[in-house]
């Protein structure tokens, strides 16, 4: 059982105050007069308690003492504890409106606080770390905490503090009767919380676990009324399916729920028990004592009511502890989160894997600490060469590539081609200095990629992927985002447009300022193609020498694909390229065709070379060929 799952026990507190205290430690930091005031108000409210019921005894004690007196000496007698009673009740509802508007400040601004570190940790983070399947589930976590999330934790921090300086403040009226009064009232009152709180935790423990597997229920239940699902499990013939594997789930969780609610009424019954029990011998107890003269009419009536309310304030405190406890097992993955590594290397990593057998990594494991980035500036040549690279996926048990030697000469138009899965997409990240190799070096005119300033390779770098990105802005956004904002950039922007053929768009009614997508109101959805060659066009944009273009005519049509081969010249002009296409009519044309097989190069050479060799390049290129033909 995992800490998060397993039952309540010391460690997981621990693992939660050395999550949660971090946090509240940077807030403090960054705002302490308003913590300190949001921790007052509690207090106050707390402590104002005492006063108001010693004020409300003296009154009782007075009138009932004061029977048959003249009422002005009554009133002359009553008038400070009077004035101590209203004072005090004034003095309430003015704090308490205070300490709304101070809650909300301070929580508005601790949440932002907090948001900004995680989102700049976000974008920090190594890509290689995003392979771990669990990284999403913290960032998704982190992300969510940091937010409304957050909000509650400290919302509810805060009404347990009221909560229990109120109950201190009872109790300490409760001792007033006797300090046995005030112990056993206090000990009643802790067990029924402690017992309320553990099935209010067990309770929400399920919730969360059911929130786990609700995202899969959840997919289910919106994947199986998509069009493309419907047709697809209608030629299957496999229509009751997904629906039988939804049902399924949900039946699940319906029985747990149902199991956790019997189990919160035999609790509930258990804690009635100890407090009725508790509060009715106390109750005993003093009406003896009255009756012996050892305490007044007052004491028994003010201890009376605050035994009424300590006892709705110990049902009421389970909520906001219960609550916490959840949310701070989540605030430790958000604090887990913050200490992620920042991006320190140029390739966007933070250390090697390590490796198991083959150079693979082990499932499961952590990759080890940052490794800190270089500072020396790319060359000016641009030569790029491998030796030996291999490498292995976060949790895969084989490598994607294994011991290539390639060199990449400035200028030069290098395809690579290969079966899917062959690692042509890996290459192209570890050029781009995206993943670090496993094993082996790159190289930029000698200079180690570790070696290298992160900020200078990324600007030397440029790339389109075949899952590029739609930023459903505008389409300066599109185009131009990461250019320094200067008058010049437009016509860059401009030129890139037109090399990538996406110049009709920017006839739009607002120019380069017009809306793509349907984010924004007003904006206009484009194809798969057109937002493609703005993809194109903004690696265009960029004055970097390597350019990597991964199958960058995927969603293109023919016509707009042939456009795009006719201005590649433009996009190569002084810059080296790789690109990876499965149109081999592409790779023809480049200076020299890599082929990979399993992670290996297998072949190398011109088009014409690799034909005459006819290996897989040529039975590839025939395959296609004949296709065309046929
Ligand atoms: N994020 C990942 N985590 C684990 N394994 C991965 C990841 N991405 C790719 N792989 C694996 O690495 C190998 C190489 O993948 P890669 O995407 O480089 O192939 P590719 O040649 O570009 O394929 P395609 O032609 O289908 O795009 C494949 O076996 C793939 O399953």
């Amino acid at each position: 059982m995992n800490e998060r799952s397993g039952p309540l026990n010391t460690n997981s507190y621990a693992s939660i105050l050395r999550g949660v205290l971090p946090l509240f430690v940077r807030i403090w930091r960054d705002m302490p007069v308003l913590t300190a005031v949001w921790l007052a108000f509690p207090l106050l409210l707390g402590a104002l308690v005492v006063p108001a019921y010693a004020a409300q005894k003296q009154l009782i004690d007075l009138f009932v003492g004061g029977v048959g007196r003249d009422w002005r000496d009554l009133l002359e007698a009553a008038w400070p504890a009077l004035a101590w009673f209203t004072g005090a009740a004034l003095l309430r509802v003015v704090i308490t409106a205070w300490q709304n508007t101070a809650d909300c400040g301070f929580r508005n601004r601790a949440a932002l606080l907090v948001r900004t570190a995680v989102h700049e940790r976000a974008v920090g983070v190594p890509l290689e770390r995003m392979d771990d399947p669990g990284y999403y589930d913290r960032l998704q976590r982190a992300e969510s905490v940091a937010g409304e999330e957050l909000l509650g934790v400290l919302q509810n921090a805060f009404s347990l503090l009221r909560l229990l300086c109120e109950l201190l403040g009872l109790l300490a009226v409760a001792s007033i009767a006797g300090p046995v009064v005030g112990l056993v009232l206090a000990v009643v009152f802790s067990v029924s919380f402690l017992i309320r709180l553990e099935s209010d935790i067990v309770k929400r423990r399920l919730n969360r676990d059911l929130t786990t597997a609700g995202r899969q229920s959840d997919y289910l239940r919106e994947t199986i009324v998509l069009p493309e699902t419907v047709r697809d499990m209608r030629i299957a013939g496999s229509i009751g399916y997904l629906i039988g594997k939804w049902n399924g789930g949900m039946r699940q969780s319906l029985e747990l729920r149902g199991n956790a609610n019997r189990r919160e009424i035999r609790r509930g019954i258990v804690v009635s028990t100890v407090q009725i029990a508790g509060l009715f011998g106390t109750i005993a107890w003093m009406a003896t004592q009255m009756n012996a003269g050892g305490i007044t009419a007052g004491t028994l009536v003010i201890v009376l009511q605050a035994m009424r309310q300590a006892h709705g304030i110990s049902g009421r405190a389970a909520f906001p502890v219960g609550k916490m406890y959840i949310q701070s097992a989540k605030i430790v993955d958000l604090a887990e989160f913050l200490k992620e590594p920042p991006m320190m290397s140029p390739q966007g990593n933070s250390g090697p894997l390590r490796k198991g057998k083959n150079g693979a990594g082990k499932r499961g494991e952590r990759i080890s600490a940052p490794v800190s980035a270089g500072s020396v500036a790319p060359g000016e040549t641009g030569t790029i060469e491998l030796s030996d690279v291999s490498y292995t996926y976060y949790g895969a048990d084989e490598p994607a590539l294994r011991d290539i030697r390639l060199t990449l000469r400035p200028g030069e138009t290098v395809a690579i081609v290969g079966e899917n899965g062959a690692g042509k997409s890996t290459l192209a990240k570890l050029l781009l200095g995206l993943y670090r190799p496993t094993c082996g070096k790159i190289a930029w005119d000698g200079t180690d990629y570790g070696d290298l300033d992160p900020a200078l390779l990324r600007r030397s770098v440029s790339a389109v992927f075949q899952d590029f990105v739609r930023y459903e802005t505008t389409l300066r956004d599109n185009v131009g985002i990461g250019l320094p904002d200067e008058e010049s950039a437009d016509e860059s922007i401009r030129r890139a447009l037109r090399v990538a053929g996406a110049d009709r768009l920017e006839s739009m009614p607002g120019g380069l300022d017009a809306r793509v997508g349907l984010v924004s109101e007003g904006g206009r959805q484009l194809s798969g193609g057109q937002w493609q060659r703005l993809a194109i066009a903004r690696a265009a944009v960029r004055d970097a020498r390597l350019l990597v273009l991964d199958e960058p005519t995927a969603a293109l049509d023919p016509q707009h694909e042939t456009e795009l081969y006719r201005s590649f010249r433009e996009l190569a002009k002084g810059r080296t390229v790789l690109f990876v296409s499965h149109r081999l009519g592409w790779a023809r044309y480049a200076d020299r065709i890599v082929v990979l097989r399993d992670g290996r190069i297998v072949e190398e050479g011109s088009h014409g070379m690799l034909m005459a060799a006819g290996g897989d390049y040529a039975s590839m290129f025939r395959a296609q060929a004949e296709w065309y033909r046929g």
